[in-house]
C-alpha cells in the first residue's frame, strides 16, 4: 500500500518511522510519503491560508495551494482521498478494514479552520473522497487524526501484525467480536501483590477459556459501551446475562 500525506507539519509523522508501521515500511509493505504543503505556496512567505469568506474567526486554507499539491502528488493517478475533519463520517474499525483494502491512500491534513471546501468538491469528481472524524472532540489539525488512521489501517495489512489472529480478535472487528469490546488480559506471574489471575485462564480448558473471555467481553461492553450492547443479539445477552 502506498500512503501519501500532505501537511504543513510533516514532522508530526516521525512516529511512522518506528514500531509496526516503521517495520512495514522497511519490508516494503507500506510506502509512506510525507509532503510539505508549503512547497506549493509560491509567495515569499509560503502562505497557505487566508481570511474566511463570510467573516468569522480564524483562517481557511487556500484552495490553489492544495490543488497544486494534490495534482503533483497524485500525478494523474486515483488514490482514495481521506480528509480528517470534525464534521466527517465516523472512523470505525469497519472503515479501517475498508481502507486497508485500498492500494493507495492520500491523506490531506488541514489546519486553521479547515481546508476551502472547493478542494474536496474538485477532487470528488475524480477520486473517492472521504471526510472522516476520529471522534466527537476538536483537534487543532488533521495530523493526529491521520496518525490514528494510519496505525489502525496499517496493523490490518498482511504481515504487519506478528500475530494475524490479533486483528481477528480485535474489539469491534466484524465477526465474533462485532459490537463487542475486548475483555481483560493477564500474563505471568499468577499472583501479583495479592491479585490472582482468574483460575479459568490457568485451567488449560480452551472451551471454558473462550466462554469466559466472551462473557467478560460482554460484561465490559454492557458496562462501558451500553450503546454497543444494545446492538448485540438479545439471545447472546440473555444467555450471558444469566451468568453476568
Ligand atoms: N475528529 C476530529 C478531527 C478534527 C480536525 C481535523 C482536521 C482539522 C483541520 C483544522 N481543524 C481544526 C478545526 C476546529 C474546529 C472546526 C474545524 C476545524 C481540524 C480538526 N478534530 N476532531
Amino acid at each position: 500500500m502506498r500512503l501519501d500525506i500532505i501537511s504543513i507539519f510533516p514532522e508530526y509523522f516521525a512516529p511512522l518511522d518506528v514500531s509496526l508501521i516503521g517495520k512495514a515500511r522497511e519490508r516494503g509493505t507500506l510506502d509512506v510519503r510525507v509532503h510539505q504543503l508549503r512547497d506549493w505556496a509560491h509567495d515569499v512567505h509560503k502562505t497557505v491560508d487566508d481570511t474566511p469568506y463570510g467573516g468569522g474567526p480564524g483562517m481557511v486554507m487556500k484552495p490553489e495551494v492544495w490543488g497544486e499539491a494534490i495534482d503533483d502528488v497524485i500525478e494523474g493517478g486515483s488514490p482514495r482521498m481521506v480528509v480528517p475533519t470534525p464534521s466527517g463520517r465516523p472512523f470505525t474499525q469497519e472503515l479501517a478494514q475498508e481502507l486497508a483494502q485500498e492500494p493507495w491512500l492520500l491523506f490531506a491534513c488541514g489546519r486553521y479552520e479547515g481546508i476551502d471546501s472547493r478542494v474536496m468538491e474538485e477532487y470528488s469528481g475524480r477520486l473517492r473522497v472521504d471526510e472522516v472524524s476520529i471522534g466527537d472532540y476538536v483537534l487543532a489539525g488533521g495530523e493526529v487524526a491521520v496518525l490514528v488512521m494510519v496505525e489502525a489501517v496499517g496493523r490490518l495489512l498482511p504481515g504487519v501484525l506478528g500475530n494475524a489472529q490479533s486483528a481477528v480478535d480485535d474489539s469491534f472487528a466484524p465477526g465474533a467480536m462485532r459490537n463487542l469490546v475486548e475483555g481483560p488480559v493477564y500474563t505471568k506471574p499468577p499472583l501479583w501483590r495479592g491479585h490472582e489471575v482468574p483460575a479459568v485462564l490457568l485451567s488449560g480448558h480452551h472451551g471454558n477459556v473462550a466462554r469466559w473471555r466472551r462473557d467478560e467481553a460482554i460484561r465490559r461492553t454492557v458496562r462501558n459501551r451500553p450503546e454497543l450492547a444494545a446492538a448485540l443479539d438479545p439471545a447472546t445477552l440473555d444467555k450471558h446475562d444469566r451468568k453476568l
